[in-house]
């Protein structure tokens, strides 16, 4: 189903869990693939940042990638329909999103003002009209079985989404979204070193918090350096609906945790010196030490690895030479 809109691109493919599993990738497809002892070798000790057994696995394959352009879909994930029944092209959808500028100072009640057939509506200040916003990332949705939490899951088993709104929307300033890895592009050279996806699964207390987690980092730092973020157009199919009672033993900690984990992320100030993204996110791993770890010494150990992910990255992705 995939393959008319995957084939043109190099697939990065990161195995979870079993290494000695062999994943079998069909014919015709230019790949990277990765398993724990992949990860392990290219990482040695830094390795330890990279989450096991949770979606989180899947940000080493943003460190290692060497693109400008990241689409990352999980695998339950299928070609959606729009109204009209025509194949939906995801990842020409992302691209237009990330390549026409956000608007994240004023909201444009027209949606996107760049699609064709929008524009900026009256009274929205010429000055802010030239968009010398970048797109950083770029959210999609889904049909079928919606991104909910466990909680919800339970109490709405049988929910299923089938709202296509044909709308692509910059989230303002200021105000954080809840990032779900499902359907999800980004421009690596803007905001990459800040997609840590951090300390999930296998010996950690909580999971299922990676996306979240990397949606309020990125979205503090893009705010801070003046990028935006878009949410909506395009959707995928989602297909499969994990099990909610696993669900919520794996992700029940971060009901509870989010409640001051939010306000944190909104009183974020990260200072005018912390130009790049890497001394953004350094900066907010030290606030993430002082100000969460009092919550749990889970954090503690995550404000850590955020530090060893950015010096992995930086190991992998040196700056270029001049
Ligand atoms: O141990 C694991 C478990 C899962 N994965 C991969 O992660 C994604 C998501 O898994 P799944 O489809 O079971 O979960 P959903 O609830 O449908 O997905 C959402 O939950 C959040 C996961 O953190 C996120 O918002 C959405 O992705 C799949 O690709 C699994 O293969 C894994 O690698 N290891
Ligand atoms: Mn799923």
């Amino acid at each position: 189903m995939w393959r008319p809109f995957l084939q043109p691109y190099h697939l990065i493919i990161v195995q979870d869990g079993d290494p000695t599993k062999k994943i079998h990738v069909p014919e015709g497809y230019d790949y990277e693939l990765y398993n724990r002892n992949d990860i392990n070798r290219i990482l040695g000790p830094k390795a330890s940042c990279i989450s096991f057994k949770d979606s989180a696995c899947r940000c080493f394959g943003y460190m290692v990638s060497k693109k400008k352009y990241i689409f990352t879909i999980d695998d339950d994930c299928f070609v959606a329909k729009d109204p009209a029944g025509k194949a939906v092209n995801a990842l020409e959808q992302h691209i237009k999103n990330l390549l026409c500028p956000s608007t994240p100072l004023f909201f444009n009640t027209l949606y996107d003002p760049y699609r064709e057939g929008a524009d900026f509506v009256l009274r929205y200040p010429f000055s802010l009209r030239e968009g010398l916003f970048h797109c950083a990332g770029s959210h999609g949705l889904w049909l079928n079985i919606p991104d909910y939490d466990a909680p919800t899951q339970l109490v709405k088993p049988k929910e299923r989404n089938t709202r296509y709104v044909d709308a692509v929307m910059t989230i303002p300033k200021g105000t954080l979204f809840p990032m779900c890895g499902m359907n999800l592009a980004f421009d690596r050279d803007l905001i990459g070193p800040a997609m840590y996806f951090g300390l999930m699964g296998d010996g950690q207390p909580i999971g299922r918090y990676d996306d979240m987690w990397a949606g309020w980092c990125i979205k503090v730092i893009c705010d801070h350096l003046g990028l935006g973020v878009k949410t909506g157009l395009p959707y995928i199919y989602h297909s499969k609906a994990s099990n909610p009672f696993v669900n919520l033993k794996k992700e029940y900690k971060g009901i509870f945790w989010q409640e001051d984990i939010i306000p944190f992320f909104q009183n974020v100030k990260l200072s005018k010196e912390a130009t790049t993204v890497q001394q953004c996110y350094i900066e907010l791993s030290k606030m993430v030490k002082e100000k969460l770890s009092s919550l749990d010494p889970y954090f503690d150990k995550l404000a850590d690895a955020m530090v060893t992910w950015i010096e992995a990255w930086d190991e992998l992705n040196p700056p270029a030479t001049a």
